[in-house]
């Protein structure tokens, strides 16, 4: 809403990402087209963002389709003519501070040490066992890494999916969440393709967008920024900082958790504890792309992966990825890019570095991975979702501690205001499918809200312990 002006609609969806979109999507073709998409941002797509980098268009957010078969991101790369390319993980080559080593039996370990975790989670779910985490999970199978390498694969392996380390994700979500996308999407479902597109992501989505939102359609409020949602029994009032008012019957908030678990959006009356609870359990994750390209190759451009096992520092610089391998991008076309991702502590650290300083320490890194003196990179990005406030991360990860009852109370509606996003899909938390699936589930539900009544959402005021026999003893007070 441009400054001082008041909107109103049936419906306001808050955020125009992929869960924005397939929410939209829906409530067209439930018959409902009263609504508005309120976004910040000068375009739709949310996290799935490409941007120019050394000649090319690179994805800032997501890149892979991952699960293919009927997973409906697959069906929709189809749709659109999506260029992607196989990529093989295992075409990887490990390196440390003096250069190439081997490191096939530590890799082989930890893969078979992952089996044993996701086949080890399916046995204590049927057994109706509490979680426990991976970190626990991969030490009962026998999995206890101590040296570089064998922390260097295991990031590899693990925390360049998840974001996050073993010690604080579950280890039944872990393998739900793995199992996701190649179980649920029926034959030759297994497989990632990274996506090459110069038109972006991003593309298929817009392409969606443009089947119900006329060109500078009124119904797209783009360069609006929520600051606070008032809601009640009755209906939605959302204050912008451009200083407009929407009105709604109903809100469709599509923030991500990091924003949910932040001040950057306000709601009146705050949110209920129960609502809470699960929120601020859930984790918000950061996998951070550090874009990094030189004019001539140093690197062996027939390889994808190159994994990095520092020293004395767990993750750090760990997992480079060249976009130059056979299939990806041409070589030497203007600039050739070979890039690195950290995550969780590494990212946080990155990402509040200055860039000068951030350069200074992969050119020594990669001096040292290669050993001999490597030039600067000629160009460099450091995308930064971890500080963005209307991010404050880039995907879910399921954390230890959080329960079932957590996270169907973290999606719960609150009056009028319904809950959707990637972090809100149990199934497919992290992933574009999650987004995608949950958003069009929650636009059917409030389409049903306004043509019959909404349908019934479980939720759990209180969340009880698992032994109710379990005491506390108050701490005693020493004099
Ligand atoms: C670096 C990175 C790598 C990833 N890799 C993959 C991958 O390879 N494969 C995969 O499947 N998934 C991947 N993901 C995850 C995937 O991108 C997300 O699951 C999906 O895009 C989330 O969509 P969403 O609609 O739930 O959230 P979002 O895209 O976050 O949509 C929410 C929207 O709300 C807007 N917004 C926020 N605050 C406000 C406000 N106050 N006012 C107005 N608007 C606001 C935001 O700008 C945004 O457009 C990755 C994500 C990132 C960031």
């Amino acid at each position: 809403a441009p400054a001082n002006t008041k909107t109103k609609a049936k419906v306001a969806i808050l955020g125009g990402g992929v869960s924005g979109i397939s929410a939209a999507k829906n409530l067209v073709a439930q018959g409902i087209t009263d609504f508005v998409i309120v976004e910040a941002r000068d375009e739709l797509g949310g996290r799935a963002h490409d941007i120019p980098f050394a000649g090319i268009r690179v994805e800032k957010g997501c890149n892979w389709v991952q699960g293919l078969g009927t997973n409906p991101i697959n069906q929709l790369a189809k749709k659109w003519g999506l260029k992607t390319v196989t990529d093989n993980s295992d075409n990887v080559e490990f390196r440390d501070n003096h250069g190439l080593i081997n490191a096939t039996k530590e890799y082989n370990e930890f893969s078979d040490a992952l089996d044993a975790i996701n086949d080890l989670a399916v046995k204590r779910q049927k057994n109706h066992e509490v979680d426990i985490s991976a970190r626990t999970a991969f030490k009962l199978v026998g999995w206890n890494p101590l040296t570089s390498v064998e922390q260097a694969v295991e990031y590899y392996g693990f925390d360049w999916e998840f974001a996050e380390d073993p010690d604080v994700t579950s280890n039944y979500y872990a393998e739900v969440n793995n199992d996701s996308y190649d179980g649920n999407f029926g034959k030759d479902s297994d497989g990632n393709n990274f996506v090459v597109d110069q038109r972006g992501f991003k593309h298929i989505f817009l392409q969606e967008a443009k089947q119900f939102l006329k060109p500078n359609d009124p119904r797209l409020l783009l360069k609006t920024t929520v600051k606070n949602i008032k809601y009640s029994d009755s209906g939605v009032t959302i204050s912008t900082k451009e200083g407009g008012v929407i009105e709604a019957d109903y809100a469709i908030s599509t923030f991500s958790i990091g924003v949910l678990q932040n001040d950057d959006v306000t709601w009146t009356p705050e949110l209920p504890d129960w609502k809470r609870v699960g929120l601020f359990g859930f984790h918000m994750a950061t996998y951070l792309k550090l874009f990094l390209a030189w004019d001539k190759p140093f690197w062996d451009i027939n390889k994808e992966y190159v994994v990095y096992a520092d020293p004395d520092n767990r993750g750090y610089y760990n997992s480079w990825q060249n976009l130059i391998a056979p299939g990806f991008f041409p070589q030497n076309t203007t600039s050739n890019v070979f890039f690195v991702t950290v995550t969780q502590d590494q990212a946080y650290r990155v990402e509040a570095l200055p860039d000068a300083e951030i350069k200074k320490e992969v050119t020594e890194v990669l001096s040292s991975m290669y050993g001999k003196k490597v030039p600067e990179p000629d160009h460099m990005y450091v995308p930064r979702w971890h500080s963005d406030p209307l991010y404050r991360g880039t995907y879910s990860n399921w954390p230890i501690g959080e329960l079932d009852q957590h996270h169907i109370n973290m999606k719960a509606p609150v009056k009028r205001v319904w809950f959707t996003g990637e972090a809100m899909s149990k199934d497919y938390f992290g992933f574009l499918q999650g987004a995608w699936i949950d958003g069009g589930e929650t636009g059917d539900n409030v389409a049903q809200c306004i043509k019959k009544s909404c349908p019934k959402q479980p939720y759990y005021p209180t969340i009880k312990l698992a032994n109710e026999k379990t005491s506390f003893t108050k701490r005693q007070e020493w004099a």
